[in-house]
């Protein structure tokens, strides 16, 4: 079984009347790469400050295992941070920059000069080395803070929002910059709001709204939490069977495109096999095609229903 490095039960942090995040539960497994999706003011840096010790959570726990021990946020020599609100020095030139944090986080001159040598390269930013910071592209800047946040080679790293300000370019480096950490056994927690990059290299996520968990877990499983994430499109050869169609379609969600095109919307494994079984009663399968929803179209109808669904206990509420 995977092992759960951070645990988080029922959670909850209260701003004034604001419910930042609301009896929230998750676990990040060591290793993963885990995201944080949501809208703006979701709660996923509310989070985030919690699990790094920035704020105490009002109830609920927040458990952190390490090398066997047990604590209530990320221990400071353990953590590699990109923080929402950036904070390098815009005088100071790239290297005084990154030896600083380096210095910060202990890291021995000579193994710092190795891994910003290293990671400089990786970011097509040697070269530059003595130019102050300020003097930089935004999404320069930002590279060189997402080294920063890493040089001391920490155990987990929590990146709020690294696609920021970058090219598409510069988000695949982002990407293999992350795959690169996880490789180097680190646990990786991001936030961010770019899917098609989390898509691609997340190993789970939660997608977060008004403080509460809406999905959790891998991408296969966010797909049968939503429902209907599956599409099969069928065209048969002739006219299909109609009133087969009605009989055996019972619980399944299906539309006719053309008199004979037949498209079958499906929310679990076990649909799509019954669906399968069905097929070849209705008529002659002449074509067949299969579409998923990807992680944008999933996130925007699972915010969607979960906003209804708040709307609604709100006026039964009153
Ligand atoms: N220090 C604070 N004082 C008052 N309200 C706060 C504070 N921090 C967060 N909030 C409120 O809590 C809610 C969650 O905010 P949070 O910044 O955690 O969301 P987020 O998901 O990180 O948003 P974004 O994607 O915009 O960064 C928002 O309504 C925000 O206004």
């Amino acid at each position: 079984m995977t092992q759960a490095m951070i645990r988080v039960e029922e959670v909850s942090k209260q701003y004034a009347s604001t419910k930042a995040v609301n009896q929230l539960s998750f676990a990040v497994n060591k290793g993963e790469i885990f995201a944080l999706l949501g809208p703006n003011g979701a709660g996923k840096s509310s989070l985030v400050r919690m699990l790094v010790g920035f704020t105490k959570p009002d109830s609920g726990k927040v458990s952190i295992q390490l090398d066997g021990s047990y604590f209530s946020e990320i221990p400071a020599n353990k953590l590699g941070y990109l923080p929402e609100d950036r904070g390098l020095y815009g005088e100071k030139t790239l290297l005084q920059n990154l030896h600083y944090f380096a210095a910060l986080h202990g890291v021995s001159k000579q193994q710092a000069k190795q891994n910003i040598d290293y990671w400089l390269k990786r970011f097509d930013l040697l070269g530059r080395e003595n130019e102050p910071l300020k003097s930089l592209s935004k999404g320069n800047q930002q590279k060189v803070q997402l080294i920063t946040a890493i040089l001391h080679s920490p155990e987990i790293v929590i990146l709020d929002e690294p696609f920021s300000g970058l090219d598409p370019i510069n988000q695949e480096k982002v990407v293999l910059f992350l795959a690169e950490l996880k490789q180097q056994g680190m646990t990786v927690i991001l936030s961010a709001h770019q899917m098609a990059m989390v898509e691609k290299m997340a190993d789970r996520m939660m997608l977060m709204n008004k403080g509460e968990a809406v999905l959790y877990g891998s991408l296969s499983a966010i797909r049968e939490q939503i429902g209907g994430a599956l599409e099969l499109e069928v065209s048969f050869s002739g006219e299909l069977n109609a009133e087969a169609l009605q009989t055996h379609f019972g619980d399944i969600n299906y539309r006719l495109n053309k008199a004979n095109t037949l498209v079958v919307t499906l929310n679990d494994k076990a649909q799509l096999n019954e669906a399968l079984a069905i097929l070849p009663k209705l008529g002659q399968v002449e074509h067949l095609s299969s579409r998923t929803m990807d992680l944008h179209q999933m996130y925007l109808k699972a915010i969607e229903s979960h906003q209804k669904h708040a709307l609604t206990e709100e006026s039964s509420d009153e």
